[in-house]
C-alpha cells in the first residue's frame, strides 16, 4: 500500500470480547484473585487488542489506550496529582492506590472511609471519568511510566504503537481545582509530560498521539495559549518524535486558527460530527499529516463508504493522510460477528469496532489501488445503505402521523402547578418531609442469576415472573414495615434502565454482547434505535399495578424519560434527534397514561442523562433544551391535576440549565446533592424554583451507612432554602449498585432524619 495511506485507531475497547476485565477487576477486589492474575489478563487483553487491530488492516496501532479502570486516573497517576487523603507517599503507586483513588476506601479515617475522586461525563459520552483534583500547591512528577511500559510491551510483540497520552490541556480542564484557574498549572506540569516524550523517543517512538478533545469545546485565550505552550515545549523536547494532535466529538470552531499554527506533525479532524472540516484538507499546512475521522467512533451504523469515497478523492492529493475512526472506539461494541441473535437485516446496517477497522482498510485500499479493488465492499456497503432507508422495518407512516400532529398544548399540563399541588396534597395526604426512594433496589446476584437463567431458557416465564413478584412484594412490605411514604417497587425485573425499555419498544434493536464501560468495571449495552419508535404493549404497568396492590400508600411508578433514552441509546442516524425523541416520549406518554389507568397516583420519568444532553457549544443548547423540556412535557402531560408527575436527575450540574428544568414543570424533581453537601441546591434556590424538590441525602456511590444526624443537619441545609412543604426526603440516585446489607440501615436512618425534621417544624411552617 503506498505509504501515503494508512490505517489509524485512535483507541480500542478496553474490556474484552467477553467482559474478560470486568471479571478480572472484579474477582480482584472480591480477593479471589491476586494483583498477578489482574496484570496477567490486563496483558493479553492488550496482546489481544494489538493483534485483533493487525489483522483487521490497522497500520498505526496505538499503545497507552488500554486502562485498568479510567485512563484520565491513569494521567493522574502518571503525573503525581494523587490527593494527600490517599496516603501516597511518594514512589511507586500501587493497585490499592490506585483502585482507592477510583471507589474510595472503606472503614478508615475518621469520616468512615477516604472518599474515591469525583466521576464525571467524559465529554457528551456515557463513559466516565475520574475528576483529578488539584491542590493550591499542587506539584507534579513522573511517577508512573506506564505509556513507555506499554510502548515496549508491544514493541518485544513485534508491534510498532503510536502511544496515546491525554494532552496536559485538556487533562487540566478537566480537573477541579478549587478557587483557582487550573490552567495555572501548567508550567509545572510540562516538565512531566516532556520527560515522557523524551523516554517514548529513547525507546524508539517515532509517533505521539496527544488527545485533546477540550478543542470541541469553547476556549478562551488562556487555553489558546496553553495549547500553544504545550506543543511548543513537546517540538522542543523530542524534536525527533511526530505529534499527532487528536480532538473529537465536533468541529474546531473558534478554535481553528490556533490548532492550524500548532508545532505538530499530525492533527486528527472529526469528519462525522464536522464534516464541514472537509475544506481543511485542502487548507491545512502541506506538510501536515491528516487523520481523517470517517468512520463513526460514536455510533455503531455501517458507513456509506462510496459516499466517504466520493467526498474524499477530489481533496486528498499528494498530501499524507490516515484514515481513522472520528474518535477512540471505547465508545462502540468490539464485535458484531458475536451477535447471533439481531435480526439480519438490523445486523446487516451495523459495524462495531472490528467491522469499522474492515472499513477504514478498505477505504485505504480504494485509495491505494483504486475503487475496483473493493468492488465488493463497496457494493455491500451500498447494499446496506439503501436497504436500511427503504426498509419497512424502519419506516412506520402511523409514527410519523402521530408526531407531526403534535402540538403545544399536548407538552404541558393542563393546570399550573399550585393547582395541581392541592389536587395531589388531597389525593396522597403525605405527611411533611415525605420520605421516597429513586425506584431501584439491589440488583443481587440472585436477581441477576434468575434474568440470566430466564434468558437462557433455563428458568420458565411462569418461575421468573413469580421469582420478580416474590422480591416486589417483600420490598414493598419492607418498606411498609420501616415507613417509606411513598414506596417502590424495586425495578427488578430491569436489566438496565435503558435497555429494559428498549427490549419492548418497536424500533429498538438490543445485543447480548455489545457492552461498552460506563465507568470502571460497569458497563452498559446500548439498545439501537433502527426505525421509528412505538410502544406494541404496556411496559411496566403489572408490575407496578402489582406493587400498588400490596399497599395501601401511594405507589411511584418509574419509567426512563425520552431525552436518557436518546443518549444512552444509539441513535439513527438519518433522522433528527429532536424527532426521534418526540418518537421515544410518545410512547412513554401512552405507558404514563396507562399507569395512571392502573391507579399510580405518582410517575417517576428519570432524566439523568438531561444535563449530558446538552451540546458541547454554547451557540447550541437553545435549540437542544427547547426539544428535549418538549419532549418531557410530552411524555408527561397526559395525566390529570390529581396524578403526581415526578422526575429524577443525577450526575448533573443544574447551573446551566436550571430555567429549562423550571420549564419541565414536574411536581417533584429528585436530585444527587450529598456529595456536595448541597451545593447543587443552590441553582435550585437562587432560581426561586417553584415546584416541590428531593435533595438527595444519601450518597449512594458509597458502601456507607449515612448516621441520622448527618442527613438531618442536609435536610436542615435544604430547610433554609427552600419551604418546608418542597421538601422530600430521598437517596441520591437508585440502590441498585449496593446491597442490602448497606441499604436496610441507610433507609432506616433516612425514614428517621424525616421525622426528627417533621417534628422541629413549626405548626405555622407546616400548614403553609
Ligand atoms: C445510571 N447509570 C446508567 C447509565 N447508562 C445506562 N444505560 N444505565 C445506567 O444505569 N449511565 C450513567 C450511570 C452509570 N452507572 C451504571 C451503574 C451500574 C451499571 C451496571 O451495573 N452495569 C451492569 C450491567 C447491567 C446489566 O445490563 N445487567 C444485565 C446482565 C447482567 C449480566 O452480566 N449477566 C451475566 C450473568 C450474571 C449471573 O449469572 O450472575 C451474563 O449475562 O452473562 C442483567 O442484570 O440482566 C454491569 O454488570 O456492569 C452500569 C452503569
Ligand atoms: N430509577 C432509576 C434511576 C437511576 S438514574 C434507579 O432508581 O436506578
Ligand atoms: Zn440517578
Amino acid at each position: 500500500m503506498s505509504s501515503n495511506f494508512s490505517v489509524a485507531s485512535l483507541g480500542t475497547p478496553r474490556i474484552g470480547p467477553r467482559r474478560e476485565l470486568k471479571a478480572a477487576l472484579e474477582s480482584y477486589w472480591a480477593g479471589r484473585s491476586d494483583a498477578t492474575a489482574l496484570t496477567e489478563t490486563a496483558a493479553g487483553l492488550r496482546a489481544a487488542n494489538w493483534a485483533r487491530q493487525r489483522s483487521r488492516g490497522v497500520t498505526v496501532i496505538p499503545s497507552n489506550d488500554f486502562s485498568l479502570y479510567d485512563h484520565v486516573l491513569d494521567t493522574s497517576v502518571m503525573v503525581g496529582a494523587i490527593p494527600e487523603r490517599f496516603g501516597w507517599s511518594g514512589g511507586r503507586v500501587e493497585l490499592e492506590t490506585y483502585f482507592a483513588m477510583a471507589r474510595g476506601r472503606e472503614g478508615q479515617a475518621v469520616a468512615g472511609g477516604v472518599a474515591a475522586l469525583e466521576m464525571t461525563k467524559w465529554f457528551d459520552t456515557n463513559y466516565h471519568y475520574m475528576v483529578p483534583e488539584f491542590a493550591p500547591d499542587q506539584s507534579f512528577s513522573l511517577v508512573s511510566e506506564k505509556p513507555i511500559a506499554e510502548y515496549l510491551e508491544a514493541k518485544v510483540l513485534g508491534y510498532e504503537t503510536r502511544p496515546v497520552l491525554l494532552g496536559p490541556v485538556t487533562y487540566l480542564l478537566l480537573g477541579k481545582a478549587a478557587g483557582m484557574d487550573p490552567l495555572t498549572l501548567l508550567p509545572g506540569l510540562l516538565p512531566v509530560y516532556e520527560e515522557v516524550l523524551r523516554r517514548l523517543a529513547a525507546a524508539g517512538a517515532q509517533w505521539v498521539q496527544i488527545d485533546e478533545p477540550c478543542l470541541a469545546l469553547d476556549l478562551d485565550v488562556r487555553a489558546h495559549d496553553a495549547l500553544r505552550q504545550a506543543t511548543a515545549a513537546f517540538a522542543r523536547t523530542a524534536p525527533g518524535l511526530k505529534v499527532m494532535l487528536a480532538s473529537y466529538f465536533g468541529p474546531f470552531g473558534g478554535n481553528e486558527a490556533t490548532v492550524l499554527d500548532l508545532p505538530v506533525a499530525g492533527l486528527h479532524l472529526d469528519l462525522v460530527r464536522a464534516p464541514e472540516q472537509l475544506p481543511l484538507l485542502r487548507e491545512a499546512p502541506r506538510g501536515l499529516t491528516l487523520s481523517l475521522g470517517v468512520v463513526d467512533g460514536r455510533n455503531i451504523w455501517r458507513t456509506d463508504l462510496s459516499a466517504v469515497l466520493d467526498r474524499l478523492m477530489p481533496l486528498v492529493g499528494a498530501r499524507k493522510v490516515e484514515f481513522a475512526p472520528s474518535c477512540s472506539m471505547l465508545h462502540v461494541p468490539i464485535d458484531l460477528d458475536l451477535e447471533t441473535d439481531l435480526d439480519p437485516d438490523v445486523a446487516a446496517w451495523l459495524a462495531f469496532s472490528v467491522q469499522k477497522m474492515d472499513e477504514l482498510a478498505t477505504i485505504a485500499t480504494a485509495f491505494a489501488k483504486g475503487r475496483e479493488r473493493v468492488a465488493d465492499a463497496l457494493a455491500a456497503s451500498n447494499q446496506a445503505v439503501r436497504t436500511r432507508y427503504a426498509s419497512a422495518k424502519v419506516n412506520d407512516p402511523a409514527v410519523r402521523r402521530r408526531t407531526a400532529s403534535v402540538d403545544a398544548a399536548m407538552c404541558r399540563r393542563p393546570s399550573p402547578f399550585e393547582v395541581r399541588r392541592r389536587a395531589q396534597q388531597e389525593r396522597l395526604g403525605l405527611p411533611l418531609y415525605p420520605t421516597t426512594t429513586i425506584g431501584s433496589f439491589p440488583q443481587t446476584s440472585e436477581v441477576r442469576k434468575a434474568r440470566s437463567a430466564h434468558a437462557k431458557g433455563a428458568m420458565s416465564d411462569v418461575d421468573y415472573d413469580a421469582f420478580i413478584a416474590g422480591e416486589i412484594e417483600a420490598a414493598v412490605r419492607w418498606q411498609e414495615e420501616i415507613g417509606i411514604d411513598m414506596p417502590v417497587h424495586g425495578e427488578f425485573e430491569r436489566n438496565d434502565m435503558v435497555q429494559y425499555f428498549g427490549e419492548q419498544l418497536a424500533g429498538y434493536a438490543f445485543t447480548r454482547h455489545g457492552w461498552v464501560q460506563s465507568y470502571g468495571s460497569r458497563y452498559v449495552r446500548p439498545p439501537i434505535i433502527f426505525g421509528d419508535v412505538s410502544r406494541p404493549a404496556p411496559m411496566t404497568v403489572r408490575w407496578s399495578a402489582h406493587a400498588q396492590s400490596l399497599t395501601r400508600r401511594p405507589m411511584k411508578g418509574m419509567l426512563t424519560g425520552p431525552v436518557t433514552m436518546l443518549q444512552w441509546s444509539f441513535v439513527r442516524d438519518d433522522l433528527p434527534r429532536a424527532e426521534v425523541c418526540r418518537q421515544i416520549a410518545l410512547a412513554l406518554r401512552d405507558e404514563v397514561v396507562d399507569l395512571e389507568a392502573a391507579g399510580l397516583a405518582a410517575i417517576q420519568v428519570d432524566e439523568p442523562a438531561f444535563r449530558e444532553g446538552l451540546p458541547l457549544r454554547k451557540a447550541d443548547w437553545a435549540a437542544y433544551l427547547d426539544w428535549a423540556v418538549e419532549c418531557f412535557g410530552l411524555a408527561t402531560s397526559g395525566v390529570a391535576d390529581t396524578t403526581q408527575i415526578h422526575t429524577h436527575m443525577c450526575y448533573s450540574e443544574f447551573n446551566d440549565i436550571i430555567e429549562s428544568i423550571g420549564a419541565m414543570d414536574a411536581d417533584v424533581i429528585s436530585i444527587e446533592t450529598s456529595r456536595s453537601r448541597m451545593e447543587l441546591l443552590e441553582a435550585f434556590v437562587s432560581y426561586r424554583y417553584p415546584n416541590e424538590i428531593g435533595p438527595g441525602v444519601y450518597d449512594i456511590h458509597s458502601p456507607r451507612v449515612p448516621p441520622v444526624g448527618e442527613m438531618v443537619r442536609l435536610l436542615q441545609k435544604a430547610a433554609q432554602r427552600l419551604a418546608p412543604w418542597q421538601i422530600w426526603v430521598n437517596p441520591d440516585c437508585g440502590l441498585k449498585t449496593r446491597r442490602w446489607e448497606e441499604v436496610r440501615p441507610a433507609l432506616l436512618n433516612m425514614v428517621a432524619a424525616a421525622r426528627r425534621m417533621r417534628a422541629a417544624t413549626p405548626e405555622t411552617e407546616a400548614a403553609e
